[in-house]
């Protein structure tokens, strides 16, 4: 009989994923069967989620952890450095392959992002939801969760970055967004879905470009506190005093959410230019949602000292604008961030 190759059993062995779970739809619940919209998040025990999917154990050995039993709009920066600090040492273990993280999917979008950026590791990281509770008609989060399972399962998934599997899909973490409020087809991206997982299966047919993970100039071991950042809307008629009351309240970054191109009015213009003046970082990004900003088009950034958040939507750009200002307020190393990430 031939020896055994080095690492052999560990190739044998059925990939070990640890199930994080964070609340959300995904453990929701019901009182009926047509309730799809009028229910209770963050209900369900994640050792009910899994128990609830027996075929789990045929893809993989899974275990679970409650790190909270929250919605996802009440996540603050304190939750997202402890679940990216419980990720980052899981993974460390040799006996974790990969992580799935069963979340609300309101804010899914930021969490994805901010793993992408300050967990340095090539193992699967998903993040899942669901639009509907396990109680409701044709609800989605068994598939969801089950695709979550397999993709971080999966040796093909190493090293694509965070991962979002929704409705069969698997869309990148970074560029994923939430974009219908009650629909199981709620989440795409502008640069499309990386692949499809499909009767158990992950097939994959692009992968992601942009820094991350281990190639991440930040890391969630050396990150204890996130900085304030402000979003602030555009629209027609607007008023100063939201960037101002932000900066008073301690905001160290303004996200605008410009209309169109990260367009400001002709009568913010002052306003944006004496708070940057006194040392707010102010960022343009755009309300639209999809395209991107380029810098000194509408309004002269580098006059103005301004950067801006390129193809991120406000709430990712107030991400990445938090986890950069860990490390620098420099604006010319912000834009690079901007660029690069
Ligand atoms: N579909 C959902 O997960 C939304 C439920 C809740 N608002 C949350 O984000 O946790």
């Amino acid at each position: 009989r031939e020896a055994p190759q080095p690492g052999a059993a560990a190739a044998l062995r059925k990939p070990s994923v640890v199930i994080l779970a964070t609340g959300g739809t995904i453990a929701g619940a019901g009182a009926e069967a047509s309730n799809s919209a009028t229910y209770q998040a963050a209900k369900v025990p994640v050792d009910k989620l899994i128990a609830a999917l027996p075929n789990l154990g045929e893809v993989a050995t899974v275990r679970g952890e409650q790190v909270f039993q929250i919605a996802s709009e009440s996540f603050t920066n304190a939750q997202l450095v402890q679940l990216a600090k419980r990720v980052a040492a899981l993974l460390k273990q040799d006996d974790v392959d990969g992580i799935v993280i069963t979340h609300g999917t309101d804010t899914l979008e930021e969490t994805a992002l901010f793993l992408d950026l300050v967990v340095r590791s090539d193992k699967p990281i998903v993040v899942v939801g669901s639009m509907r509770p396990s109680t409701a008609l044709s609800a989605d989060g068994a598939l969801n969760l089950t695709d979550a399972v397999v993709t971080a399962a999966s040796p093909d998934s190493r090293g694509k970055g965070v991962l979002v599997t929704m409705n069969d899909e698997i869309q990148a973490g970074r560029d994923v967004s939430k974009r219908i409020n009650i629909k199981p087809s709620a989440f795409a991206s502008q640069w499309g879905p990386l692949g499809m997982v499909v009767e158990g299966k992950t097939y994959y047919f692009r992968a992601p470009v942009k820094r991350r993970g281990p190639s991440s100039e930040f890391d969630i071991d050396t990150i204890d506190a996130l900085p304030e950042v402000a979003i602030v809307y555009g629209s027609g008629n607007m008023s100063p005093v939201a960037y101002t009351a932000a900066v008073q309240a301690g905001a160290k970054a303004i996200i605008h959410a410009g209309t169109g191109n990260g367009s400001v009015a002709g009568y913010l213009v002052d306003t944006l230019r004496d708070l940057r003046a006194k040392g707010t970082l102010i960022i343009r990004s755009s309300r639209v949602g999809d395209g991107f900003v380029l810098r000194n088009a509408e309004q002269p950034d580098d006059k103005y000292d301004w950067v801006v958040a390129h193809d991120l939507n406000p709430q990712k750009a107030k991400i990445l604008a938090a986890v950069a200002l860990t490390k620098t307020g420099d604006t010319r190393e912000l834009q690079r961030i901007f660029w690069e990430y």
